[in-house]
């Protein structure tokens, strides 16, 4: 399989109080066409700036990023980048939200009129698979998180990308929401084909979205640990409760704890409580 997204030893420092703070140390990670990549990884470990670098907002200061086996120079439309504030357009409807990152091309004007209305379909199509056909002419202010968010879905996918780069989307929505949300992005992943990079803080999520978990270490970032997710690509709640899919779950939340020193021994907690 051709890899959507080659990530060749990649490093990133930025000025910090006590002087430069290397973020990214040598960071390298092949990404499949197709498959769904959960990051997950202490505070700081520059999950973030990794997405960032490969969306082509934040430059590496050494290494390459191929794109479908091309070396980024920057945003692309192949990349759509999902964050967790939303970022809609607060004086633009539901469709209108999903309609402005419609992906005209310049040499076409012949066929505008047959394209715009091609467009429109489209939008229509994706704002139906999201579930909100019923508020396409709402404003975001009088949507809930949970459709905003459904709504900027919508929108990166509006631009055909292959890849689909995912900053904690759901970071902000209440658990119940997160779990409808986490259901929907499969769904609509498997529908369009799309490539994803998704970051999150949550190991749970991590596992259940993700064919592969890459775990990274912070103070520098680095990658850990690829943790291949041994689940049915169709995915539904009982997995959660799955015996496998929770002692993945305790694996990795204990190699993020031990990759900041943070293992808890709780032997010790109770000869502390017993005044030892
Ligand atoms: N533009 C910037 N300027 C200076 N330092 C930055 C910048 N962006 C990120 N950093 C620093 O780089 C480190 C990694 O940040 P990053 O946001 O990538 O980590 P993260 O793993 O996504 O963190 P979190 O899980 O807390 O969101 C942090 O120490 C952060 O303070």
């Amino acid at each position: 399989m051709t890899n959507a997204i080659e990530i060749k030893g990649v490093f990133k420092s930025f000025d910090g109080k006590r002087g430069r703070n290397l973020v990214l140390d040598d960071v390298s990670l092949s990404i499949a066409a197709g498959t769904f990549v959960t990051i997950v990884g202490a505070s700081g470990c520059g999950k973030s700036t990794l997405l960032r670098i490969v969306a082509g907002l934040e430059s590496a200061d050494g290494g390459i990023v191929l794109v479908g086996g091309k070396e980024i120079a920057g945003p692309g439309v192949d990349r759509a980048m999902v964050f967790q504030d939303y970022s809609l357009f607060p004086w633009l409807t539901v469709a209108q939200n999903v309609l402005f990152s419609r992906r005209l091309s310049a040499n076409k004007y012949d066929n505008l009129a047959l394209e715009r209305d091609a467009e429109e379909k489209r939008a229509a199509s994706l704002i139906s698979l999201v579930g909100l056909s019923a508020s396409q002419d709402l404003y975001p202010s009088q949507l809930s998180g949970g459709m905003r968010q459904r709504i900027a879905i919508a929108r990166a996918l509006m631009s055909k990308p292959s890849i689909i780069l995912m900053d904690e989307p759901f970071g902000a929505l209440d658990a119940q929401t997160r779990e409808v949300m986490q259901d929907l992005v499969l769904d609509v992943v498997e529908q369009e084909g799309t490539t994803i990079m998704f970051v999150t803080h949550d190991v749970e999520e991590a596992l259940y979205l993700g064919t592969q978990v890459v775990l990274m270490s912070p103070h520098p970032g680095r990658i850990d640990t690829i943790y291949d997710v041994p689940l049915p690509k169709k995915r539904d709640e009982q997995m959660r409760i799955d015996p496998q899919f929770l002692q993945l779950k305790r694996t990795v939340m204990e190699r993020i704890r031990d990759t900041v020193g943070l293992s808890l021994d709780r032997s010790a907690v109770g000869s502390i409580e017993a005044g030892a």
